[in-house]
């Protein structure tokens, strides 16, 4: 008889306590530090606008696009003397793929390169539909951003950079949408 209700009692505990797990890892996510640190609403992600890798030979990487994966349009190189790199543009349907190649010897990607020598994936950008709101909530995470004051990027359009050593080691750039 007692071995009868010690075979039958785990069966009726387990769903309660399933339960209770479900309840408290419920609970806990919402004090979680992912949730407490979600917008409040003054700004919002937006699309992924490009993604830049840096590149040993603009030519040779620019002919890979074009004749090899065949990319519908490839931009020619534009030296962007302000942020010290040569771009170049390939477009997706969905997004741009940016070829960055160091204009000058004080250049970022020239020290990207130095350590990555055949190039890679440099930084992406995200678009944000308030960049200032977006700065200045992130800036109160300490998250760090690498520029004083935003700055306008290739496109012409308002941008900052944040530390790809605060940012899960991605060199992150939001543009105004
Ligand atoms: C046209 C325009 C646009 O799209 O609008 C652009 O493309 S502008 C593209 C060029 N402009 C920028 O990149 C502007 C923002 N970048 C910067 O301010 C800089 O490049 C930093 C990201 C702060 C890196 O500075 P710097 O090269 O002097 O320092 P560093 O080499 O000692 O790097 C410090 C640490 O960050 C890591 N690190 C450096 N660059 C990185 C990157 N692109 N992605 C991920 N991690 C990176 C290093 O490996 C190192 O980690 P360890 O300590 O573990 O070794």
């Amino acid at each position: 008889m007692l071995n009868n209700i010690r075979q039958i009692f785990p069966r009726i505990i387990r769903p309660t306590m399933m339960l209770t797990n479900i309840r408290s890892s419920t609970s806990n996510a919402d004090k979680s530090p992912v949730s407490a640190n979600v917008p409040s609403g003054l700004w919002k992600l937006g699309k992924l606008n490009h993604i830049a890798v840096a590149v040993p030979d603009l030519d040779q990487a620019s002919s890979f696009f074009k004749n090899i994966l065949q990319a519908k349009s490839v931009s020619g190189a534009v030296p962007q003397k302000e942020d010290g790199v040569y771009t170049v543009f390939v477009e997706l349907d969905n997004m741009k793929i940016e070829l960055v190649h160091p204009l000058g010897d004080d250049s970022p990607v020239a020290n990207f390169l130095k350590k990555n020598h055949s190039g890679g994936i440099h930084h992406i950008c995200i678009e944000v539909d308030n960049l200032e709101a977006a700065i200045k909530e992130i800036r109160e995470q300490h998250i760090r951003t690498l520029n004083d004051k935003i700055e306008i990027g290739a496109h012409g359009k308002p941008v900052m950079f944040l530390h790809p050593k605060d940012c899960d080691g991605i060199l992150i750039e939001l543009e105004q949408a």
